[in-house]
């Protein structure tokens, strides 16, 4: 088994975009701008926005952040980001997920300005990633993608699976894994909460690709020998000896799915930290699409 490391795949990735940001500044060309808006204080979301704006520092990028209260009302928070659409400063900007209930998110992601949307969420950029437009990745499955190059996994006539269905990395990750390019030429199967007898099909994998958010849930028995495992899952479960006061687990059982394995992600360590090293990418293309 080895493990597909993604603190040290985003480490190389953070350098490369650090060391080009160097040169524009060295040529006196205006950085990457990042925008964040947070609504509430969902303390992962917290920690998520605070280190987008830490990675922006390290690489050199301006940031800015907007801080709102969960009490906002849709229309109050849709006019903060038309504020952002109409800043010319600003090349991209990201509204950070999941929202307080009352807001729908839907007409929040469609607000957007497609130019500016470097989580890729919105209509326009999902349906251009769909047709293999060049566009913005949603960062996660774009993360995992990056991984997957960089490690040399074979994936051509491969089958895919993947659990969960989501916006942010089910579905685009079906999506990006049955494209016709490497990474890519899946056959994929997208499974979800409806899907009758998943091990059937987890059992028959070359990669499973785990978005549920239900610590532990993919067991050895399983997964095939040799299979290839990526574990996009990060619940926060109470733990009182940690100093943080919980434990982040992943989808996986990972010490027995370990021994399976060809390649496994950890949690944390894996598609997190790539997560955050493509959002950065996107914001790089924002910027060098306005140039
Ligand atoms: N607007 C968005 N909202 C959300 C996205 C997104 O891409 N855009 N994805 C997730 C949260 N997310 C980024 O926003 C994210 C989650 C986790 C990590 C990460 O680095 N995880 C680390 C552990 C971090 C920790 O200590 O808590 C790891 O797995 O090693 C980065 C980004 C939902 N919302
Ligand atoms: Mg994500």
């Amino acid at each position: 088994m080895q493990i597909l490391d993604g603190i040290k795949l985003a480490k190389e990735i953070k350098q490369e975009i650090k060391e080009l940001v160097q040169n524009y500044k060295d040529q006196g060309v205006r950085v990457p701008h990042l925008g964040a808006i947070l609504v509430g204080s969902n303390g992962a979301s917290q920690t998520y926005v605070d280190n987008k704006i830490k990675d922006c520092h390290f690489v050199g990028f301006e940031s800015s952040e907007l801080r709102l209260p969960d009490t906002i009302s849709q229309e109050d928070l849709i006019a903060e980001i038309e504020k952002w659409n109409n800043d010319d400063t600003l090349d991209g900007f990201i509204v950070q997920l999941p929202l307080p209930k009352h807001i729908d998110q839907e007409a929040v992601i469609n607000a957007i300005d497609p130019k500016k949307d470097v989580d890729g969420f919105h209509p326009m950029n999902f349906g251009k990633m769909a047709l293999e437009m060049e566009t913005f990745l949603p960062a996660t499955p774009y993360g995992i993608m990056e991984m997957l190059e960089r490690y040399n996994i074979d994936t051509a006539g491969k089958h895919t699976v993947v659990i969960g269905r989501s916006r942010i990395v089910g579905r685009p990750m079906s999506i990006l894994m049955s494209k016709n390019g490497n990474p890519g030429n899946s056959t994929v199967t997208l499974t979800h909460s409806k899907t009758k007898n998943l091990e059937q099909f987890t059992k028959e994998a070359d990669i499973v690709i785990t978005a549920l958010g239900v610590p532990g849930f993919l067991k050895a028995d399983m997964v095939k020998d040799g299979a290839v495992i990526v574990d996009v899952g990060i619940t926060r479960v109470d733990d009182e000896t940690n100093p943080r006061g919980f434990r982040l687990a992943g989808d996986v059982d990972f010490d027995n799915v370990k021994e399976k394995a060809s390649w496994i992600t950890p949690v944390p360590g894996g598609v997190g930290p790539m997560t955050r090293a493509m959002l950065l990418k996107n914001t790089l293309l924002a910027c060098n699409n306005k140039k």
